[in-house]
């Protein structure tokens, strides 16, 4: 938590209790159902709450915006993100039921208002987004497979601004294809090595339906 507080330092009373109570949530949800790895879990606000906020030192999200996050398993990073943007909206999607359940109780217990949450492949959504946020869900040319295949099916699907997705390591030859890619390292932002391979990709695909 101290953490969180370091690289946000203008946090309001409501955000960082809603910080606070995320660990005890995860901690209780993960004894009943495994939506975080067991060596993940102790280290909560490092590699999953600071990791999903790299994407608000990339970009940040205005009021009002809509930003859709494709498989977020256990809420990430959609869950951290709707914190730190209480007047943006949030649709978390993940094909898994199990994880969504726990998705659905840990906004509960936060008493967020401005996520919604929904149990269905990405290719079955539609909207119209700012942006996509996305974390460990699939190799980009797949991932944006995903979201065209389901713009070209149905017109009323909009993406404004593009991707923004964390991935780690080397990416020349996964984002070969793609050379409008923008990539931020986020050890620019955050000192800790876990940070030291981490990127933010951001891809600027613009589909109006
Ligand atoms: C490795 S987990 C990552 C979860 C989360 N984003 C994180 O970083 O902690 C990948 C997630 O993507 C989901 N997923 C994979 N393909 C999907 C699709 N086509 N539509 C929706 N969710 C999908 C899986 O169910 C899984 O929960």
């Amino acid at each position: 938590m101290e953490l969180i507080k370091h690289y946000f330092s203008d946090l309001d009373e409501n955000q960082l209790i809603q910080f606070g109570k995320l660990n005890e949530l995860y901690q209780d949800w993960n004894l009943k159902i495994n939506v975080v790895s067991r060596k993940d879990i102790d280290e909560i606000y490092l590699r999953h709450v600071l990791h999903s906020l790299g994407i608000a030192k990339v970009q940040a999200f205005k009021p009002g915006a809509q930003i859709l996050d494709v498989g977020t398993g256990g809420g990430f990073p959609g869950i951290p993100l709707a914190i730190l943007f209480p007047e943006t909206q949030f649709h978390l999607v993940d094909s898994i039921g199990k994880k969504i359940k726990v998705v659905e109780e840990v906004a509960a217990g936060l008493n967020l208002k401005n996520v919604k949450i929904t149990n269905d492949r990405v290719e079955n959504i539609s909207g119209e987004y700012d942006f996509i946020v996305s974390r460990a869900v699939a190799q980009m040319e797949t991932f944006v497979r995903w979201i065209k295949g389901r713009i070209a099916k149905k017109s009323e699907h909009q993406l404004k601004n593009g991707i923004l997705y964390l991935k780690g390591g080397d990416l020349t030859e996964e984002l070969q294809l793609y050379k409008s890619a923008k990539i931020y390292d986020l050890s620019d932002y955050f000192k800790e090595d876990f940070f030291e391979t981490k990127k933010v990709v951001h891809l600027p695909l613009k589909y109006k339906g």
